[in-house]
């Protein structure tokens, strides 16, 4: 047997794995830090060579969850969970996500679970009759991800790219699932030359043939030239190796723990790209779930997420005038407001 990598025991303020054999749920849940509180993170649902990378995975982007929701101004923590796929459950999905939600109710509140990668708002109310807490039931958050994600490249085009707009603007999206498609649809209202990349070919056909986009071959879309590249899919897609012949000059995407490691960010900042954080970039979708839980309207709401592009925009001159990079003076900024609340 393997032994964990030191990173699950250290990292997590609280980490729980789930099985049972009826159902075949294998799962983990990171709560990574609840200060300003209880950790507000999705459900992903996908195949994992094994359970510690699972678990890892989880832990990654349940700490980004912290980040996200501290710089999106929502009072939730940070946490995240991950549900194995493993062929079809025997006794079928609900009965999987009915028995995680068990797990989840267990921990009275805690982790407050919504959608991610692989589940969807039905998914959500099926783990919730077994009396967890969750979001995301009612209205899928995805559009509203995309909203948040759409004005982030229009700043960083701004401040960047030096352009007026998104005409002429090409943008490669990778994974046009919930938050892709709609931020691809986005793009092309706003007059940008959209590509689009998914792994299932017959879904980035669908949405390039509605929207005149072109698309691209899943191995090619950090080699396809392009200004902006827009993950929109699986995690650390950005790798020390791939980002020596990366095109764009923008990254800034829906994707959550995009990078590799954080000396990405440090390699792209020397390159003259600028990779907007994706736990910025992406939070959206975390408003939106603040948004029902207050009863704002869709106005407000929208005011809340286009502010988004505001903060990019922010994060790029202090980082000009700091001399670092956007993901340092955002971490810095996350962590001083998770630090102030602590010390309160
Ligand atoms: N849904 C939200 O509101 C939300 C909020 C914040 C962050 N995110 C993040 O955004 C990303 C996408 O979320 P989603 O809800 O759209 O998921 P989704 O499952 O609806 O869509 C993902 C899409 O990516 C495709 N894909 C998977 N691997 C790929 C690869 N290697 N190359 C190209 N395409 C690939 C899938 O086929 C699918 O079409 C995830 O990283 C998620 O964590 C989502």
């Amino acid at each position: 047997m393997t032994l964990p990598p030191p990173l699950m025991l250290e990292t997590s303020e609280q980490l729980v794995t789930c099985k049972d054999e009826s159902t075949g749920l294998r799962a983990v849940i990171a709560i990574d830090n609840t200060v300003l509180g209880p950790g507000l993170g999705g459900i992903r649902y996908r195949p994992y060579a094994d359970l510690w990378s699972a678990g890892v995975e989880a832990q990654r982007l349940a700490a980004a969850m912290t980040l996200k929701n501290a710089i999106a101004g929502v009072p939730f923590g940070g946490a995240k969970s991950v549900v194995v796929q493993d062929g079809p459950p025997p006794r079928g999905r609900d009965a999987l996500f009915r028995r995680f939600g068990e797990f989840v109710a267990r921990l009275g509140g805690t982790y407050i679970p919504g959608v991610d990668m692989g589940t969807s708002s039905h998914d959500l109310r099926t783990v919730g009759s077994a009396g967890a807490e969750v979001s995301c039931t009612d209205v899928d958050p995805s559009p509203w991800t995309a909203l948040g994600v759409f004005h982030s490249i229009a700043a960083a085009a701004r401040h960047h790219l030096g352009t007026d707009g998104l005409g002429e603007v090409r943008v490669l999206v990778q994974g046009v699932g919930h938050v892709g498609a709609r931020l691809a649809e986005l793009l092309t209202e706003a007059g940008a030359d959209v590509l689009v990349s998914d792994v299932d070919q017959a879904r980035a056909e669908e949405v390039a043939g509605r929207l005149g986009a072109g698309t691209v071959a899943p191995g090619e879309v950090t080699t396809t030239a392009c200004d902006v590249f827009a993950p929109c899919a699986t995690a650390r897609v950005i790798t020390h190796e791939n980002l020596a012949d990366l095109p764009a000059k923008v990254v800034a995407g829906g994707a959550n723990d995009t990078l590799e490691d954080e000396g990405c960010a440090d390699e792209l900042h020397a390159r003259g790209v600028l990779y907007v954080p994706d736990f910025v970039a992406n939070g959206g979708g975390v408003i939106h779930v603040q948004a029902m839980r207050s009863g704002w309207d869709d106005a407000r709401t929208t005011a809340a997420i286009v502010r988004i592009g505001d903060r990019v925009g922010e994060l790029v001159e202090q980082s000009r005038t700091a001399g670092t990079t956007p993901l340092q003076a955002a971490l810095t900024k996350a962590r001083e407001l998770v630090t102030v609340t602590e010390g309160s």
